[in-house]
């Protein structure tokens, strides 16, 4: 039997495009190297941290949020066991889900590891080296990423842990040292931070999150640090050296100077992640890569006819929802139709207490753009539902272009920030202003009017400040 496609790796980039491909009359076939479909993402990325974030929110919650609320319920007792229960469930029904979506869709699984032979040709090798060649006209790789590691140092996933380790870890650590202020290192930081240990992030560069709006981020860091977070920055981690027990950890200053030690019961190497190749025979087949990326074309064709790549082996963010978006494109355009990602509005979001969520340009950007804009902003403080909920934690922040009034980029730090972006993406994927959103009704009391009153601010006429 001969496929339309065949795509390599199951996670949010490749299971999307092999449905929306079906869905087209494509005869589809996917491969997955794990047990089970849903990649990083679903398996020990997005979904499972997730689980723990929110599980480990309520704790603190709680512990500590509920008292001012005239809620009194005593000291909470953490049974980890149980919140690490929720968290394999959570994945479990979701990676069923999508089990269950590709069967529906008629999609083809094949379960081992994908390589391409030649052009045309998918050979998959299970588990047990029992290998088949299936025939196909197009070929998308979605194979992910891996994470990045840190010269010299192991990861054992006991003492010094990737963040798949760090959704794991069968006892709170009493010190955990995150390698690496990036969305990994503060969300798990923070998971584990709230359920007892005390947590240093040690990051090379000199702010938090970088990419991301500088003033949010600076707002940010101040709030993980009443929240107990410590933080060095401008330290590079050098050397992990691992006891078995425990580590001990060598952080240079970024900018030269003597190195000092500091002691932890966990490491977490949270640095990045590298585009995952390996394996897939892309060397003989002579696909083009670039620092490890696979290099496409504006429609994800690769240098050799008939082979695709998107999600995190290619350019761009390295976001489920950046490759779900792309897996759609390419299924189109192998149908004949005209699949299209607007990579300038992609939103980002950080899940931890407050959430970060942004979309768009950031000021840095604009300034290094030399465009001229106009930047409007709202704090949660004077916001009546964000008082009733006591989540007073933050704000928004509108950029609109100085001349046309167009939204460039909005910012938000607070409590939900990662729902309130969404109504931020529609307006940028429609070409809104500030005017369009600051004159849409948005109802009260909700948190959301703070986004309302950030574009009202562009103009100097915010009501309620
Ligand atoms: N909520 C989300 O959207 C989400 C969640 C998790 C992961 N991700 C994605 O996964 C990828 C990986 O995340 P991440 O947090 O590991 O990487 P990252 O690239 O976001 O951050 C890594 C940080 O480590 C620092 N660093 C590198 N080497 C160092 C050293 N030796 N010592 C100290 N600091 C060092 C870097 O300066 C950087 O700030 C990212 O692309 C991220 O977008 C996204």
């Amino acid at each position: 039997m001969s496929y339309d496609l065949i795509v390599i790796g199951s996670g949010p980039g490749g299971y999307v495009c092999a449905i929306r491909a079906a869905q087209l009359g494509l005869k589809t076939a996917i491969v997955e190297k794990r047990k089970t479909y849903g990649g990083t993402c679903l398996n020990i990325g997005c979904i499972p941290s997730k689980a723990l974030l929110h599980a480990s929110e309520m704790f603190e919650e709680v512990a500590h949020g509920l008292g001012k609320l005239g809620v009194s319920v005593g000291k909470p007792k953490l049974d980890l066991p149980a919140m690490m229960k929720h968290k394999d469930d959570t994945v479990g029904a979701n990676v069923q889900g999508v089990a269950f979506l590709l069967k529906k869709n008629k999609v083809d699984g094949f379960i081992g590891t994908g390589s391409i032979p030649a052009a045309g040709k998918v050979e998959v090798t299970a588990e047990d080296g029992a290998k088949q060649v299936l025939e196909t006209k197009n070929i998308v790789i979605a194979t992910g990423s891996d994470v990045a590691q840190l010269p010299g140092v192991t990861i054992d996933e006991q003492v010094v842990v990737s963040s798949t380790g760090a959704l794991e870890l069968p006892k709170v650590p009493g010190k955990l040292i995150v390698v690496g202020a990036g969305v990994i290192g503060l969300e798990l930081g923070s998971v584990w931070r709230r359920l007892g240990a005390e947590v240093t992030v040690v990051e090379f560069l000199d702010r938090i999150l970088p990419g991301l709006d500088l003033e949010t981020c600076k707002q940010f860091q101040r709030l993980l640090e009443k929240q107990g977070v410590k933080f060095q920055l401008g330290a590079k981690v050098s050397s992990v050296e691992n006891t078995g027990k425990g580590a001990k950890v060598t952080i240079e200053p970024a900018a030269g100077g003597a190195a000092s030690t500091l002691d932890a019961d966990v490491v977490l190497v949270a640095i990045g992640r590298r585009p995952y190749t390996q394996g897939l025979g892309l060397e003989a087949l002579g696909v083009a890569l670039e620092r490890g990326q696979i290099v496409i074309d504006s429609h994800f064709a690769t240098n050799v006819p008939g082979v695709y790549a998107i999600g995190d082996v290619v350019r761009g963010p390295m976001l489920a929802h950046k490759a779900e978006d792309e897996g759609i494109a390419i299924a189109e355009i192998l149908a004949g139709q005209h699949g299209h990602v607007n990579y300038e509005v992609i939103p980002g979001v950080v899940y931890t207490s407050p959430e970060i969520a942004c979309v768009g340009a950031t000021e840095e950007d604009l300034k290094a753009r030399g465009v001229a804009y106009k930047a409007g902003k709202f704090p949660f403080t004077a916001n009546g539902r964000a008082r009733a909920a006591n989540h007073t934690d933050g704000f928004v922040k509108v950029l609109a272009d100085a001349t046309t009034d167009r939204v460039l980029g909005v910012h938000i730090l607070g409590h939900g920030a990662g729902e309130m972006i969404a109504e931020a993406a529609v307006l940028m994927e429609f070409g809104g202003s500030s005017e369009d959103l600051a004159r849409t009704c948005h109802a009260h009391p909700t948190m959301s009017e703070a986004v309302k009153e950030a574009a009202l601010a562009v103009e100097k006429r915010a009501i309620h400040i």
